[in-house]
C-alpha cells in the first residue's frame, strides 16, 4: 500500500482515560494504523475493546494520551456517533441542516428542496420543522447521518450506525453510505454486526485495545490458513459468533463439501453450495 494516499495515520497511540485511580483506565495500547483514500474499513470487536474511542480519537474529540495521529487536513472529516443527541446543535430539523456550509448563500426555497434532498437520501421524509427531541433514536442518527453525508466528506466515520434502526432502514443507511464511498469518501464503520463486515475492503479486529487482525473479510472469518480454518479463526478468536452464512459453510466443510468460494452472504452461500463437490 506503499504509495496510496493517507487520509489519517495513528503511529503508537495509547488512550489512558482518567479515572479516580491514579494510573487511570488505559484503553488502547501501541495503536498503529493508517487509514487510506477510498478504503471502507469495517472496524469490529467485542463491547468495550476501544472502537468507539477510535471514532473520538479519529474525529479529533478524544485525545492521545502517548504516540501521534496525523490526519490530512485537506479532507472534512466526519462523524455519526452513537448517542446522537450529543451532535445535534440546533432544535429542529431546518435548524441543524441550516449549520452546513453553503446553506446561507442558497435562497429560502433552495435550501429546503436541498435538505429534503439531503433526508431522502436516508430514507427520511420528515417535516423540516420537527422537533429533533421528538424524533425516535433511529430517526436521529438518520438526521446526522443525512448532515454528515451533505458535505460529502473526506472522511466519515459512523460508529455503530445501524445499532438503533429497523432492517429496512438499515439497508437505506449501508445503500447511502456506499453512494458516499463511490463518490470518493473514506469510510470508517465500526459495529458490532458481523454481517456488515462483507462490505468491507479492510477489516480490523480490535480486542482489548490493540488490533488483532487487519485483512480481507473472508480471512477475518475463515482464517488466513485452510489448516487452521476449523479450529481458530481471527473471527472466534475475538470471540465472536460467526455469522449464520459462516457457520453454514463450516458445517458443510466439517462434512467433507469442498467449496470453491468460502461465502460471505447468501448470494455467495448458494453460488458456493451450487458449485461444491464432495
Ligand atoms: N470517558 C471515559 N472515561 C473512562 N473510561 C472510559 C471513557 N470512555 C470509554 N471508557 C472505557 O474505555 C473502554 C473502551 O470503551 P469504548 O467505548 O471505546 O469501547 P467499544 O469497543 O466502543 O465498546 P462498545 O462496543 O461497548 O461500544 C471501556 O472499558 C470503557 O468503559
Amino acid at each position: 500500500m506503499g504509495n496510496r494516499e493517507i487520509v489519517a495515520s495513528l503511529q503508537r497511540a495509547s488512550v489512558v482515560y482518567r479515572t479516580a485511580s491514579e494510573e487511570g483506565r488505559r484503553v488502547w495500547s501501541d495503536v498503529s494504523l493508517n487509514i487510506y483514500k477510498g478504503e471502507w474499513l469495517v472496524v469490529i470487536g467485542p463491547n468495550g475493546s476501544g472502537k468507539s474511542t477510535l471514532a473520538s480519537t479519529l474525529l479529533g474529540l478524544s485525545p492521545l494520551s502517548s504516540g501521534e495521529m496525523v490526519r490530512n487536513e485537506q479532507k472534512q472529516f466526519r462523524g455519526v456517533l452513537q448517542l446522537p443527541d450529543a451532535q445535534f446543535v440546533g432544535e429542529t430539523i431546518q435548524e441543524e441542516l441550516d449549520y452546513l456550509p453553503g446553506s446561507q448563500e442558497l435562497t429560502r426555497d433552495e435550501r429546503q428542496a436541498w435538505y429534503r434532498r439531503i433526508l431522502s437520501a436516508v430514507g427520511l421524509s420528515l417535516p423540516l420543522e420537527r422537533t429533533l427531541s421528538t424524533l425516535s433514536g433511529g430517526q436521529k442518527q438518520l438526521v446526522n447521518l443525512a448532515a454528515a453525508l451533505a458535505v460529502e466528506p473526506g472522511l466519515l466515520v459512523l460508529d455503530e450506525p445501524t445499532a438503533m434502526l429497523d432492517p429496512a432502514a438499515r439497508k437505506e443507511v449501508r445503500q447511502a453510505v456506499r453512494q458516499a464511498h463511490q463518490r470518493g469518501t473514506t469510510i470508517v464503520w465500526i459495529t458490532h454486526r458481523l454481517e456488515e463486515v462483507a462490505d468491507a475492503t479492510r477489516v480490523i479486529g480490535f480486542g482489548e485495545g490493540r488490533i488483532t487482525f487487519e485483512g480481507e473479510p473472508r480471512g477475518f472469518f475463515y482464517g488466513e490458513t485452510e489448516e487452521k480454518m476449523l479450529e481458530k479463526t481471527p473471527c472466534s478468536e475475538l470471540g465472536l459468533d460467526s455469522p449464520y452464512v459462516v457457520k453454514t459453510a463450516f458445517g458443510l466443510l466439517q462434512q467433507g463439501v469442498k467449496l470453491r468460494l468460502l461465502p460471505l452472504d447468501m448470494d455467495e452461500l448458494g453460488e458456493a453450495v451450487a458449485t461444491s463437490c464432495r
